[in-house]
């Protein structure tokens, strides 16, 4: 199954980033193009310090590039002042980390509720508990809560806000195999049926079955970009 949506959300030119430490440069992402679509799924594949987690950041306005344009509707990241970034990041972006980032001290509802209140336009926290599967799960705290009951609540809370994209630092690291399948199939109801934007970083390389593009990065640059043809659902996925 080919992707069907074309509309360019980012356009990025020539990236670079390279981070100074002192006298010491540590050149990172090399003149970097690429294109990202609205609706589609995205998977980054690359070895540890290819840079992967640098894109996503750039992508999602944590971080700027030394060199290059990332447009994003007609914006350039690269040009806006830290103020507004942080309204680029509220409006637009929900992040998924490895290790969920839950605040410990709040249920799951609250922890939802939480990115709510910093949105123009949130979504309803139980609509979205529910979506996840968690609505009879909702006034349980993280520690109450499975790996992969947490993620999803994490997912919920990156939702909530309405962002036009998701992006997610390897989302099934730290999960087992059927658990990180359903967190899969979660991202990809967000994307088919909600229109989200996903860009799912992996050092798992069959989890790009997911994808409707694959891009590998290999020591900051684009070693390939390529259309997935057959896409996989997450259940027929082994890693
Ligand atoms: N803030 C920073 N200062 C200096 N060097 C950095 C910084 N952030 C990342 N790097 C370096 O940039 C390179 C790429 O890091 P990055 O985290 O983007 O790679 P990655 O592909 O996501 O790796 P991994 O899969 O291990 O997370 C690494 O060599 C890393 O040490």
């Amino acid at each position: 199954m080919a992707t069907t949506a074309t509309r360019t959300l980012f356009q990025l030119s020539g990236v670079s980033k390279t981070y100074r430490m002192g006298e010491v440069e540590v050149p990172v992402l090399h003149d970097v193009d690429l294109e990202i679509y609205a609706g589609e799924i995205m998977v980054i594949v690359g070895p540890s310090g290819s840079g992967k987690s640098t894109l996503l950041n750039i992508i999602g306005g944590i971080d700027s590039p030394t060199a290059g344009d990332v447009l994003f509707q007609d914006r350039d990241l690269a040009q806006l002042n830290e103020r507004e970034l942080t309204a680029y990041r509220r409006e637009h972006v929900g992040f998924v980390f490895q290790f969920y980032n839950l605040v410990p001290t709040l249920t799951a509802r609250e922890n939802v509720l939480v990115s709510t209140e910093i949105s123009r336009t949130p979504l309803d926290v139980d609509e979205v508990l529910e979506m996840v599967g968690l609505g009879d799960r909702k006034d349980h705290f993280p520690s109450q809560l499975s790996g992969g009951e947490q993620q999803r609540v994490a997912i919920a809370r990156a939702l909530a806000k309405d962002p036009t994209l998701l992006l997610c630092d390897e989302p099934t690291g730290a999960l087992d195999l059927s658990t990180g399948r359903m967190v899969l199939e979660l991202l990809d109801r967000l994307c088919t049926e909600l229109g989200k934007t996903v860009v799912l970083i992996t050092h798992n390389n069959p989890i790009s079955h997911l994808a409707h593009r694959v891009v590998k990065l290999g020591q900051g640059t684009i070693a390939e970009a390529r259309v997935n043809t057959e896409r996989r659902s997450p259940h027929d996925i082994q890693w």
